[in-house]
C-alpha cells in the first residue's frame, strides 16, 4: 500500500474501550466472581480526530489517564481500535505490515528498548537491521551519525540490562531511529533523564524532524519539554478531545481569567479586591486575577485611579492553567 494523502496521519472519530473485571471486596466477592465475572467498560479513547502533515513536531498532552498512551499504541499498531480509524502513512496501523513497521517506531520511556535484555546494544542493532531489512552501509551509516549524536561509544558492546535509565534511552532513540522512521511516536521519553540529557533528546529531536521531514508526536508531563518542541498542542482528557491548535492559544482557550500585572508608587494603603482577586503584591507590584471579559474595564479604571507606573494585562502561565484544568477534571468539576 502507499500513501495516499499529504497528511503522514489521519485519526477518524478514533474509539478505544478495555473491558475491566469488576472485582468486588472481600472474599466472599472474590470467591462468587470466580462463577460468575461482571465487568464495565473504559472508554480511554473517544471519538478523537486530527491529522498531522509531515514534518510536524505535535505534543499530545492530557492529565493522567486521559487516553495518551492508548492513542499513541493505536497509531503504532500496537493496539486495534473498537470504532473509527487510524491511517498512518497510507497503512492501517493495526494489521502491523513489514513495509508500516519499518516506516514508524515507537518509543516508550518506561520502556526504552525491548526484547532480551541480556543481548549488546550492537546486538539489539544487529537484529532490528535484519528484521527491517535495512541495507548494510545504509545502517552502517546511520548508525555512525547517532554514535556521534548521542555520544553512544562504549555503550555498544554492552549487555541492555547493564545501562544506567539514561544510557537506555540514549541506546533506544539510537535504535528508534536506525531505519529512519518517517512518524515517530514519543511516550513520555525522557521521564527519568536528567536536565542535560533531555535538553540533548530535545535539540536531537528537533533536528531530526526539521532534517528528515518526520511527523512526530510527543507525549509529555514535561511542560517544558511539549513548549521546546511542540508547534501545535492535541489536549485530551478522558479520552476525548479537548483543544487542538497552537500552544500559545491554549492558555486562552483554557482560562476564563487574565491576570493584570502593575507596578505601583502610591503610599496609601489600596484595596485590590475591588479590582480583581490577588495573586501576589510585592515591591509595589500587584498581580490581579480578573475575569476575561472584565480585564478591558479593570485595567482603564486601575489606569485613572492607582496611575501605575507599569501595566500588563497578560494571559495567565500555561503551567497554572493547565494544573486548575487537570485538577478540575479529576474531582469532576
Ligand atoms: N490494559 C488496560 N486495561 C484496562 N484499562 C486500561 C488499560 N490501559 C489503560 N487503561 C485505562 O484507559 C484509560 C487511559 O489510559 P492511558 O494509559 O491511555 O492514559 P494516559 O493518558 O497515557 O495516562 P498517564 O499520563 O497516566 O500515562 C485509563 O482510565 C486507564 O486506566
Amino acid at each position: 500500500m502507499t500513501p495516499h494523502s499529504d497528511d503522514a496521519v489521519i485519526v477518524e472519530e478514533l474509539t478505544r474501550t478495555y473491558r475491566v473485571p469488576i472485582r468486588a471486596g472481600g472474599l466472599r466477592a472474590a470467591l462468587a466472581s470466580v462463577v460468575r465475572r461482571e465487568f464495565r467498560t473504559v472508554e480511554a479513547v473517544t471519538r478523537l480526530s486530527f491529522r498531522i502533515p509531515a514534518g510536524q513536531v505535535v505534543g499530545l498532552i492530557g492529565p493522567n489517564g486521559a487516553g495518551k498512551t492508548t492513542t499513541m499504541k493505536l497509531l503504532a499498531g500496537v493496539l486495534q481500535p473498537t470504532a473509527g480509524s487510524a491511517t498512518v502513512l497510507g497503512y492501517r496501523p493495526g494489521r502491523r505490515e513489514r513495509s508500516f513497521l519499518a516506516s514508524i517506531a515507537l518509543l516508550r520511556g518506561s520502556q526504552p528498548i525491548g526484547g532480551a535484555t541480556e543481548l549488546t546494544v550492537q546486538d539489539q542493532f544487529q537484529f532490528r537491521r535484519l528484521l527491517y531489512e535495512i541495507p548494510r552501509a545504509d545502517c552502517a551509516a546511520h548508525l555512525a551519525e547517532l554514535e556521534e549524536l548521542l555520544g553512544l561509544g562504549d555503550l555498544l558492546h554492552r549487555q541492555v540490562r547493564a545501562l544506567s535509565l539514561g544510557q537506555r534511552m540514549r541506546a533506544g532513540l539510537a535504535l528508534a531511529l536506525l531505519h529512519r522512521p518517517r512518524v515517530l511516536f514519543l511516550d513520555e521519553p525522557t521521564i527519568g533523564l536528567d536536565a542535560s540529557a533531555a535538553l540533548a533528546f530535545r535539540d536531537f529531536v528537533a533536528r531530526y524532524a526539521a532534517t528528515t521531514g518526520a511527523a512526530v508526536i510527543l507525549t509529555s508531563h514535561y511542560l517544558a519539554e511539549v513548549e521546546a518542541l511542540c508547534s501545535r498542542i492535541i489536549l485530551i482528557d478522558k479520552g476525548r478531545p479537548r483543544f487542538d491548535g497552537a500552544l500559545a492559544t491554549l492558555a486562552r482557550e483554557l482560562s476564563s481569567w487574565k491576570e493584570i500585572r502593575l507596578t505601583y508608587d502610591l503610599d496609601r494603603p489600596v484595596s485590590w479586591q475591588q479590582y480583581g482577586d490577588v495573586i501576589s503584591d510585592q515591591d509595589r507590584t500587584v498581580s490581579l486575577r480578573v475575569d476575561r471579559d472584565r480585564a478591558p474595564e479593570v485595567a482603564a479604571r486601575l489606569l485613572a485611579e492607582i496611575r501605575p507606573t507599569d501595566v500588563s494585562v497578560v494571559d495567565p502561565p500555561l503551567e497554572v492553567v493547565l494544573d486548575r484544568f487537570y485538577r478540575d477534571e479529576v474531582s469532576g468539576g
